[in-house]
């Protein structure tokens, strides 16, 4: 990965309304993104990454701090400028579009069309799994089949920088491992992606690197295999005593296992050696740093016990 930063993010704040009704979304946030990169940025319902990722899209204007997408402020590009600068990007929103009358394959031509240098059609639409579906009316289509369309669009333009939020929703096993392959075909082609999801294993899968954001502020920010230090990696093994369910963390399980070998005289009862995955990690990273109780889970406090 080239160290070259595609995107600048420096103190960036971001509130809404004012007064006494203001909500300050985003507090002071600081990440970069290099050339090539895949970055996930995660947190819970309202933590502020839709907010960050519509200012880094050109959508709002920030508050404070200051930004750089593809070596421009989107805030005041303008003309032909803004022009050339959205067409090296691409974008996945949240939302889908239910009223739409055309095919799959004209919505996806018409699209095109606006790009210098598009992808070819009836590529994308088999990249995205809608072959079948090539000359249906979107309008007819599933909601996990429309979202589909949303990622068709977003990769149509070959984009440079491609912003996926919350891209699987509603994505059933199998079109999520499609779209992971397709993700990582234009990772493999050079493109930087900013990510958004709540599904972490997806954000395992994908990214070189995860920021972590609850309440506007960026909690951790590093690799999928270092975020949350070394000591929230240390596995742990449980096994059954009785009706007792035991657990003990340990740098060294395959001590702690033949030791209890040895004790059971055989395998122990319920033997599993469970190692954090980034889902644990970021809920105990977030159980700190949030106040809602919802957002925690039995996960957690597992991990602790
Ligand atoms: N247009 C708006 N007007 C007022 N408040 C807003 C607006 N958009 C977002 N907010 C508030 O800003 C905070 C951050 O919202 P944001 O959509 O950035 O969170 P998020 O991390 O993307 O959440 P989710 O995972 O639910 O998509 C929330 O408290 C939200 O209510």
């Amino acid at each position: 990965m080239a160290s070259e930063s595609v995107i600048e993010v420096s103190g960036l704040r971001k509130s809404y309304g004012v007064g006494q009704s203001a909500v300050l979304a985003v507090d002071g946030i600081d990440f970069s993104i290099g050339h090539g990169e895949v970055f996930a940025l995660l947190g819970p319902n309202g933590a502020g990454k839709s907010s960050t990722v519509e200012i880094l899209e050109g959508y709002h204007d920030r508050s404070g701090g200051e930004v750089s997408v593809l070596g421009a402020d989107p805030q005041h590009l303008r003309g032909r400028a803004l022009l050339d600068w959205k067409a090296r990007i691409g974008i996945v929103l949240q939302s889908t579009n239910d009223e739409n009358v055309l095919t799959v394959r004209q919505t996806l031509a018409q699209f095109a069309s606006f790009y210098p240098r598009p992808r070819d059609v009836d590529e994308v639409i088999a990249a995205v799994g809608l072959t079948e579906k090539a000359n249906a009316r979107v309008q007819k289509l599933s909601g996990g089949q429309r979202r589909r369309i949303d990622v068709a669009l977003g990769v149509i333009g070959r984009p440079e920088l491609l912003f996926l939020d919350e891209p699987t929703t509603g994505f059933d096993p199998v079109a999520r491992r499609e779209f992971w392959g397709l993700v990582k075909g234009l990772q493999a082609e050079g493109t930087t992606i900013l990510l958004t999801t709540h599904y972490l294993d997806e954000a395992a899968q994908l990214a070189n690197r995860v920021g972590i954001i609850a309440a506007g502020k960026l909690v951790d920010i590093g690799r999928v295999d270092e975020i949350g230090g070394a000591e929230a990696r240390v596995p742990f093994v449980r096994w059954r005593e009785g009706s007792e369910v035991r657990e003990q963390r340990t740098h060294e399980p395959g001590r702690l296992v033949t030791e209890l070998a040895a004790r059971f005289d055989g395998e122990p009862p319920g033997l599993e050696v469970i190692r954090p995955s980034l889902e644990d990690i970021y809920l105990e990273l977030i159980r700190h740093t949030t106040d809602d109780p919802q957002h925690d889970s039995q996960h957690s406090e597992e991990l602790v016990a």
